[in-house]
């Protein structure tokens, strides 16, 4: 079994919590990709949904398959979010935003009834931080803000260099318009105190850590899929 296989098994099996009429956020990433194409057989089987995607390759995605999409501006209370990570904890805290679609993807999991994360076992992780913590930043005063953002790692505990993410030579950009700082950490010491301080920082965005947000985890292994709850 590959590890895309393990994803797609953990995005098939997540079908069983949603239903027709619900009201759903579309995630990001190549696990969130699989469960897009399953809400899209849904839907051709004549299921009523209404999404909400968390970036413009998911709107494109589920365009593409004849899903209908709305805003929160329209529906701004989900039912369910279903979505990948880069790392989860035993208690279900996570490390997003490896995709950069982090802010859309934590406004729109905060707008929803439930958070259900899919990932492959190669995401469990005993302590988060090996998989660099994205934080999403404005342009405008980014020497000064990551400034902010060492002493806000130091004062967690955390220490690590904070790397500007690049794509084709250039800073990658957000569909937000923003950059992005990953923090190559390690391991994180406090994750509630750090996310409480990078919170904190003006210029900050958001930050990957998703704390508090998802209560169940759908994790596909060679042996099956397996569900964590909280
Ligand atoms: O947070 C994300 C995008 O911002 C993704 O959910 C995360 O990066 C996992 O991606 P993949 O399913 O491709 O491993």
């Amino acid at each position: 079994m590959t590890s895309d296989d393990r994803k797609k098994a953990a995005a098939l099996a997540a079908v069983a919590y949603i239903s027709s009429g619900m009201k759903l956020g579309l995630g990001t990433g190549s696990t969130a990709k699989h469960f897009v194409d399953a809400v899209g057989e849904k839907v051709k089987q004549g299921w009523d949904l209404v999404c909400v995607p968390t970036s413009e390759a998911t709107r494109k995605q589920a365009e593409s398959l004849g899903i209908r999409l709305t805003t929160l501006d329209e529906t701004p209370v989900l039912d369910v979010t279903v979505d990948g990570a880069d790392e989860l904890d035993s208690e279900l805290r996570l490390i997003k935003g490896g995709g950069g679609a982090l802010l859309r993807e934590k406004i729109v999991a905060s707008s929803s009834r439930q958070m259900i994360v899919i990932a492959d076992d190669s995401k469990k992780v005993a302590t988060l931080g090996k998989y660099p913590l994205p934080v999403e930043v404005v342009p405008f005063g980014l020497k000064a803000t990551g400034i902010k953002i060492d002493q806000a790692l130091a004062w967690s505990g955390n220490k690590g260099p904070l790397i500007v993410r690049m794509r084709d030579g250039k800073p990658f950009v957000t569909d937000n318009g923003n950059v992005i700082l990953d923090c190559a950490l390690g391991h994180i010491h406090n994750p509630e105190k750090l996310a409480a301080a990078l919170s904190s920082i003006p210029g900050v965005v958001e930050h990957g850590l998703f704390i508090g947000m998802a209560s169940i985890a759908i994790i596909a292994t060679e042996n099956g899929v397996e569900t964590l709850k909280k």
